[in-house]
């Protein structure tokens, strides 16, 4: 997964990552969000420190995805505070939280969301593709990513064609391939094996080894027992918090 040469993001410019080691990577405050007359979230906060991994966790409707889509600027909370990368995300219109995204941010969410019919070389190169890159430094990178999590060879296959395991490694590729300082992750071994987990889910540490952070939702224990702090949602709230390491 190199890092192509012509992809250095002004950091001054709107949707501009700041530099690394600037405080929390992303930090929610009292955010609390409803769907019509559903409350999903009631006044959650959470930050994600760099290098830290935090597993969320809680039963089926906590409120968990609501939360993972917030901090990715993909769904505007009711009220409180987002904080994405240093930016507050209430003074970011769509197209610099998009930026700020594809330059800091790696996204899995539950059902992978692959593009259909798009060959998964592509597929995994397009973070790049959508911040400059040429195409074939892209499809280079996004080669490397796949073989990482274990699709070596498939690049030219498209979704239709994978299991759902090796949808849910080309959706982790996809989201490593521009080496993000974040990851926000829904359930990304679900899909996979025990080992077929274990070897992902290494990936995945491994960006907060190297000072990002990892947010990472699941219902597994084993897997909660990866990170660093587990925090618990329940009905909307956080229900308990415990530091792990
Ligand atoms: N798009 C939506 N429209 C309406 N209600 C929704 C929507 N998405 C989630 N909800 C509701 O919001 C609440 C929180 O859902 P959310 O998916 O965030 O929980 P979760 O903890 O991720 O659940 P799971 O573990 O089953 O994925 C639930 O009551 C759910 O039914």
């Amino acid at each position: 997964m190199s890092e192509p040469a012509d992809r250095q993001p002004a950091e001054t410019s709107p949707g501009a990552a700041p530099p690394a080691g600037a405080g929390p990577l992303v930090v929610l405050d009292a955010v609390a969000h409803a769907y019509a007359r559903t409350p999903a979230l009631r006044g959650v906060s959470l930050a994600v420190a760099p290098g830290e991994v935090v597993a969320l966790t809680g039963p089926s409707g906590g409120g968990k995805s609501t939360l993972l889509h917030v901090a990715a600027g993909l769904l505007a909370p009711q009220a409180g505070r987002v904080r994405l990368l240093g930016q507050d995300l209430a003074g970011l219109g769509e197209a610099p939280r998009a930026a700020l995204r594809r330059r800091g941010v790696g996204i899995v969410l539950q059902y992978g969301q692959l593009v259909p019919d798009l060959p998964l070389v592509d597929d995994v190169a397009l973070p790049l593709l959508l911040e400059g890159s040429a195409l074939e430094p892209a499809r280079t990178a996004a080669r490397e990513a796949l073989a990482l999590v274990g699709l070596e060879g498939l690049g030219d296959a498209v979704p239709a064609g994978l299991s759902g395991g090796q949808a849910q490694r080309a959706a982790v590729a996809r989201a490593l391939v521009a080496q993000p300082r974040l990851v926000l992750a829904d359930e990304p071994v679900a899909s996979l094996d025990p080992e077929g987990g274990r070897q992902v889910l290494d990936l995945l540490v491994s960006v907060a080894r190297r000072g990002g952070g990892l947010l990472l939702v699941t219902h597994d224990n084993a897997v909660a027992a990866r990170a660093d702090r587990e925090v618990r949602l329940s009905g909307g709230v956080v229900a308990h918090e415990a530091v792990l390491r």
